[in-house]
């Protein structure tokens, strides 16, 4: 049986690096993907996501010139085997990059193939055994698929197989108005598809505070995207030419579907059994605030975990275990305070606390809003839909949250990350003197709007 330090499974956004920084210092270390290198942000995720929006966003801005005083001579017409071409581009160079990178390191073995847990230190891979006293899983999530009558039986789409159309659907139908259904319902509308979201709960992004789920439905909705929300009854067919899809208030003929109801983890066919490594009723893997499994020896990182749904946030898994097992550190998962962006156009930024849980945890609380079209980066921009809003704590003047949907809101938020990673009281950020003209440089206007609230 070949014995290594450690043994990674799942090459996506955590592990690879803490392989590699083993690697790097002479460390014997095995590397399983079953795949393709660098999971789903690289392969199926953001890199492939972010590229078309900036294909359907090129597609808006060109529709909207004459805004702009710019004339097109000629009719729009959407390349969409261009489009795709170009999102495949930057997945296959940064693929090509980490194998690269890994060829170059030479105590790291990569074996392709589905590694399963034989027993808590020996994983099985192609018919082979092979052992080390750390095991790291990074084996990240896939789409979950709900079990609506007749769902399976019509070729759905997920947010994976979606990035292999070649053609604008004339109708698309997208199941779920969160992150992924948002994303594709704007950009494909933005391609020229008819688009219909179909929401169960009573709004989309329900995470996000009411007002935020409003004004993101007056965006799609703007650009002729239908909204259903509280979605009941749904059953599926297909006919000769169509999906037929049902619900209680009518039937909508669609082209295509798209399934973007929540992921579940790659936990159910690891043999977590044979290794004893504890899982939670939705198949996550339990991990204590240093990333531990009850089992000693074994590591859950990145999405399996349930900690984040992120790309930056199974980074951060890496980071702490690595500060941990070789800096002498003392990180843990508790320190870090949620961020994320939702790419619709324009972009949704935000940090901490949304007002809802902050009024939900009793502590007194001051909010601070102001629209986009009284910023002047957005009015000279022609792009004022959004509002900005931040949250604070009128005891400890620490800054609770925020949240920027606005043109370029997933930059300007991180003014707001960095000051509460570094606990600044809000009355300090009062004091910056910002560029104008920027979005960020209404952020002091913003602390110094901030009004206690019932
Ligand atoms: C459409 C879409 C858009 C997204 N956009 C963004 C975004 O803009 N920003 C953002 O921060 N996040 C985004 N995300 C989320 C982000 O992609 C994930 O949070 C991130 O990739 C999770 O990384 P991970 O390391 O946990 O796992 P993954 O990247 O999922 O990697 C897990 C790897 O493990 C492999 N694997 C699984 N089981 C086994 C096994 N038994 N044996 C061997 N290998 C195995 C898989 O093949 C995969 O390569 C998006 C996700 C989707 C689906
Ligand atoms: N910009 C980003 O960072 C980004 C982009 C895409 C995806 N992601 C990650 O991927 C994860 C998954 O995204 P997602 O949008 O699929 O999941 P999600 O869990 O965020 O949202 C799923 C949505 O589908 C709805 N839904 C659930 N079951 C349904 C059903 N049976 N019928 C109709 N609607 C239903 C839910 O109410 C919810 O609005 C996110 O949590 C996020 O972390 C991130």
């Amino acid at each position: 049986m070949r014995t290594f330090d450690a043994i990674f499974i799942g090459a996506g956004q955590a592990g690879p690096f803490l392989a590699a920084r083993m690697a790097s210092s002479g460390r014997k270390v095995a590397l399983i993907e079953r795949r393709y290198l660098g999971g789903t942000c690289v392969n199926a995720g953001c890199m492939p996501t972010k590229t078309l929006v900036a294909s359907a966003r090129t597609a808006h801005v060109i529709r909207r010139a004459s805004e702009y005083g710019v004339s097109i001579v000629g009719k729009i017409e959407i390349d969409m085997k261009a489009v795709h071409d170009r999102a495949e581009k930057v997945t296959l160079d940064a693929r090509r990059g980490l194998e690269v990178w890994f060829d170059g390191l030479k105590s790291l073995s990569l074996i392709y193939g589905h590694a399963r847990f034989a027993d808590p230190a020996t994983i099985e891979i192609n018919g082979e055994r092979i052992t080390a006293p750390q095991i790291f899983i990074n084996v990240g999530a896939r789409p979950s698929i709900p079990d609506y009558p007749g769902l399976t039986a019509v070729p759905y789409l997920t947010s994976s197989s979606i990035l292999q159309l070649t053609i604008v659907p004339r109708h698309l139908v997208v199941l779920g108005g969160s992150y992924i259904g948002l994303e594709f319902a704007q950009m494909y509308r933005r391609f020229g598809a008819k688009v219909t979201i179909i929401e169960r709960g009573g709004h989309l992004a329900s995470r996000e505070d009411e007002d935020i789920s409003d004004a993101i439905a007056a965006i799609v909705r703007a650009e002729g995207i239908t909204v259903h929300t509280e979605a009941v009854g749904l059953s599926f067919r297909e006919t000769s030419d169509e999906i037929e899809v049902t619900m209680d208030s009518g039937t909508i003929r669609a082209s295509h579907v798209l399934v973007a109801t929540g992921r579940r983890p790659n936990t159910d066919d690891l043999g977590l059994d044979l290794a004893g490594v504890e899982i939670n009723d939705r198949g996550y893997i339990l991990v204590d605030d240093k990333l531990s499994t009850n089992v000693p020896g074994i590591w859950a990182l990145g999405d399996c975990n349930g900690h984040g749904a992120f790309t930056h946030t199974s980074y951060n898994d890496f980071e702490i275990v690595a500060a941990n097992l070789f800096d002498g550190a003392d990180r843990r998962l508790t320190d870090r305070i949620p961020a994320y962006a939702l790419y619709i156009d324009p972009p949704l930024g935000r940090v901490g606390m949304t007002e809802r849980e902050a009024r939900a945890s009793g502590r007194p609380i001051l909010v601070s809003k102001r629209p986009m079209s009284r910023v002047g980066r957005a009015v000279e921009r022609g792009e004022t839909h959004g509002f900005m809003k931040l949250i604070a704590d009128a005891e400890t003047r620490q800054i609770l949250g925020a949240a920027i949907l606005g043109i370029e809101g997933d930059e300007a938020i991180h003014g707001i990350i960095d000051a509460m990673n570094a606990r600044t009281p809000y009355p300090t950020l009062k004091w910056s003197v910002p560029i104008h003209p920027t979005v960020s440089e209404l952020l002091p206007t913003l602390v110094g709007d901030l009004q206690s609230v019932p």
